[in-house]
Parts: structure tokens; C-alpha cells; sequence
């Protein structure tokens, strides 16, 4: 039978730098990244663009399921071409990771991205940033990272990391969006944000980003895997 390309999964709340160290750890491994994350502000931006409410399930399952998105990779990051137009940074804002929570609280949304994010599972690997990597998209993956932080600092990283966009940003106000961001994804009843019991919970509150990855290198190590 042939062997699965390796996978490694990180999942964990906003802000906590899952699609920071995902990208890095792609690079260095030449594996291919899913930022599943980017599918649902995606959407939540289709749906706005087509005038689709935020709560009409039958409507944004079919968006979903026809989501015309390309992941361009110009060795200067990845560019991301909704419906032909270059949607990659317009979908960073809070106001778009809000709108993308709230589709992703859909059940049938959930289902008609499912198998779009399975296909990015190609040789020789994938590292896979989301919510629900290890629970539900790749339950077998053989290594399982729940990445985390306390709301405070994901806060102040989303804060420099928007501000440094140019973007008009407030502090306290970013602190309430993530925390009610972190509320809807831990409560929601499908696919709800937790870690998967064979996870490994990393709090990156007072890490470095290269603190993070030699974490995850020695864990890479201590399984043996992409050697
Ligand atoms: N350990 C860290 N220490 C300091 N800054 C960090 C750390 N990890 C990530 N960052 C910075 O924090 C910001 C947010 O990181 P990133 O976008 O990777 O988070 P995320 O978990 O993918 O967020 P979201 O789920 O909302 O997309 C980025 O500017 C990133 O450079
Ligand atoms: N696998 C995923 C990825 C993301 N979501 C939802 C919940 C997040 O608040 C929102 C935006 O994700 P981000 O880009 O901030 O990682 O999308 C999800 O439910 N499942």
C-alpha cells in the first residue's frame, strides 16, 4: 500500500502563531501548507462580495463548494486570488477572521470544505494550520501541535502585526474581538476548537517563534519523522 505523505497538524486559538511557525515549518521541510483558516475568511468574503448573509447555511454551502480561490506561492510568500482578484492581505482583519468564525460555526459549510482541505494532503507532506486539524480533517496525522498563548499576548502580536500592515488597530479592542473569536470556536457544537487527546500542547506566551520551532523540531525528532 502506499505510504501517506507525513502530515503534521497545528492547531490552536487566534493570534496564537499557528500560520507563522506552519509557514517556516513548510519551507524547511518543502511541504506543502494548509492555512485552513484562509478557506473560511475566504468565504466569509465571497458571501459579502455576493451579498450572502453570514447565517444562510444552504447558500454559503454551495459558495463554499464552488469557491473560485488560487493559492499562488511568488517565493515571496503565498498570494491568495479570490474570484480573480488578490484577496491576501484584505482577509488578515479581524473584522474578516470575525466573519469567518461565524461560517464556520455552519455544519454544512464545514462539510463542503472538508474534502478541499483533505486534498492538499500530497507528497511528501503537509503541515495543516487550523482548528481542527488533528480532530477532525487529519485524525491520523502522526504529530499533533496545539499551539497557544494567553489572550493577552495573542492580542499584542495581532496588534504589531496589523499595525505593521498600516492598518488603524486598538489594542483593547483587538483583546475583546479575539477572546469572542476564542468563545465562538471552543463553543461552537461542530467541530469545536479543543485539542485532540494525542496533541501537544505548546504555550507559546513566552516563546520566541524559533523557541516554537525547535519545539516542534524536537518532537519531529523524537518520532523520527521528516528526516
Ligand atoms: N512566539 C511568538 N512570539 C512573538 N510573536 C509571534 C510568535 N508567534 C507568532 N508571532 C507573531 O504574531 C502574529 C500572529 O501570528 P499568526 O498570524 O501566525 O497567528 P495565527 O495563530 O495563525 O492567527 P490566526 O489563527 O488568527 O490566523 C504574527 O505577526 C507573528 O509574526
Ligand atoms: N480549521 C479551521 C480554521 C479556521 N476556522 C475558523 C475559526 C477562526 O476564527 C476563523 C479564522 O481562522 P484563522 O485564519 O484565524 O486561523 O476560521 C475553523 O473553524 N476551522
Amino acid at each position: 500500500m502506499s505510504e501517506q505523505p507525513l502530515v503534521i497538524a497545528i492547531d490552536g486559538p487566534s493570534g496564537s502563531g499557528k500560520g507563522t511557525v506552519a509557514g517556516r515549518l513548510a519551507r524547511k521541510l518543502g511541504f506543502h501548507l494548509l492555512d485552513s483558516g484562509a478557506l473560511y475568511r475566504l468565504l466569509a468574503f465571497a458571501a459579502r462580495n455576493h451579498g450572502v448573509a453570514l447565517d444562510n447555511e444552504e447558500a454559503l454551502k454551495v459558495l463554499a463548494a464552488h469557491l473560485d480561490v488560487q493559492f499562488l506561492d511568488d517565493g515571496a510568500g503565498q498570494k491568495i486570488i479570490l474570484e480573480g482578484e488578490e484577496v491576501t492581505q484584505l482577509i488578515r482583519t479581524e473584522e474578516a477572521g470575525a466573519g469567518a468564525s461565524q461560517v464556520a460555526a455552519l455544519p454544512a459549510v464545514r462539510e463542503a470544505l472538508l474534502q478541499r482541505q483533505r486534498a492538499f494532503c500530497e507528497a511528501p507532506g503537509l503541515i495543516a494550520d487550523g482548528r481542527d486539524m488533528g480532530t477532525v480533517v487529519f485524525p491520523e496525522a502522526p504529530l499533533k501541535i496545539f499551539l497557544t498563548a494567553s489572550a493577552e499576548e495573542r492580542a499584542r502580536r495581532r496588534y504589531l502585526q496589523l499595525k505593521g500592515q498600516g492598518l488603524d488597530v486598538n489594542l483593547e479592542s483587538l483583546l475583546l474581538e479575539i477572546q469572542a473569536r476564542d468563545e465562538r470556536d471552543m463553543n461552537r457544537a461542530v467541530a469545536p476548537l479543543r485539542p485532540a487527546a494525542d496533541a501537544i500542547l505548546m504555550d507559546s506566551t513566552e516563546m520566541s517563534i524559533d523557541q516554537v520551532l525547535e519545539a516542534i523540531d524536537d518532537e519531529l525528532a523524537a518520532r523520527s519523522l521528516g528526516d
